[in-house]
């Protein structure tokens, strides 16, 4: 089957849960501390993709739920972390956490799409499967796993966007809002990656890909505009702007998965407002740059744990 991924509506008048149908809140209950929150994207009927740093070792299913749209929950039945994520690696050098591989697969307990009344929630397309293609508008199967990549990433600032919550202005009604960043590619990527060693935990740390992989994508920065910040609890996805028209998130798929930042702009945890972005921390450092996991580089993970959920991967 042809996975109906990246199907949302897009014209304006579409509520914020409609244009991001595929965009999930991660609730985990920790005892004794209430719930702690991630966000994550639908990636297929049965599975939400998000950070690994969202949860401990002594996580279980049952402490986790799944939250689509308003009020949709779902409970949980396993959660995946990637084999080769371990946040403590690098502890013994001085440096207190180690974000490589940080990425993990939750699975519903039920199938997604199938409550009645509720609106469909379709998934966003992953790279190099059938839907990317199609979203691309390229020709299947001609158009290859590469191509999806050269498409999706090699221009020097790649235009993209996460997906935030916030109040309106007005009414001061939760809305989700798109916060659009550029991905640092090619020339600009050394620069960004360089700034993470300005993270607080990381003054021991000698050479940045000690810390910065390949695994990682890099965002953020003031050049040649200010882009927006993540903040903690807001690990999920970036989705592509198309390469052709900027002004509108192409819904081209999911490329990477929000790992971590350099600064965390919600100390005040106030939302930001919808139509500004406003209550973020104002004026955020040029040096507050945001670390993603790029998709491309852990499709064999992605492939084998999601075989049966028949996205047509290339
Ligand atoms: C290397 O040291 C830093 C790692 C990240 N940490 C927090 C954090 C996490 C965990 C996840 C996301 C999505 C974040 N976005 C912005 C900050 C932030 C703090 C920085 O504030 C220390």
């Amino acid at each position: 089957v042809l996975s109906m991924c990246g199907l949302a509506k897009e014209h304006t008048q579409a509520r914020d849960q409609e244009k991001n149908p595929w965009h999930v809140t991660i609730s985990i209950r920790r005892t004794g501390r209430g719930f702690e929150h991630c966000k994550g994207a639908l990636v297929s009927e049965y599975y939400v993709l998000t950070a690994a740093h969202c949860f401990t070792i002594v996580d279980r299913a049952e402490e986790i739920q799944v939250t689509l749209g308003e009020n949709q929950r779902f409970e949980v039945a396993a959660v995946r972390s990637h084999p080769l994520y371990q946040i403590g690696k690098l502890k013994d050098r001085g440096i207190p956490e180690f974000y490589d591989y940080d990425v993990a697969l939750v699975k519903l307990s039920k199938k997604s799409g199938l409550e009645p009344g509720q609106p469909i929630r379709w998934p966003i397309c992953l790279p190099c499967t059938a839907g990317t293609t199609r979203a691309l508008r390229k020709p299947h199967p001609q158009t290859t796993c590469r191509n999806h990549e050269e498409l999706l990433l090699t221009i020097g600032n790649v235009p993209s966007f996460f997906v935030t919550d916030c109040k309106h202005e007005d009414q001061q009604a939760k809305g989700l809002s798109r916060r659009t960043v550029k991905i640092r590619n090619s020339e600009k990527k050394i620069g960004c990656e360089a700034d993470a060693k300005k993270a607080s935990q990381y003054v021991n740390v000698t050479d940045v890909s000690q810390v910065v992989t390949e695994r990682f994508l890099c965002t953020g920065g003031a050049d040649p505009e200010v882009d927006p910040n993540t903040c903690k609890g807001e690990e999920q996805h970036l989705l592509l702007g198309h390469p052709r028209n900027h002004n509108r998130g192409c819904l081209c798929g999911l490329v990477g998965v929000i790992s971590w930042g350099v600064v965390d702009v919600c100390r005040n945890r106030k939302l930001p407002v919808c139509e500004t972005g406003r209550n973020r921390h104002e004026g955020s450092p040029a040096y507050a740059r945001d670390f993603h996991i790029n998709l491309f580089k852990i499709l064999p993970w992605l492939k084998e744990e999601l075989r049966d959920e028949g996205l047509d991967f290339l």
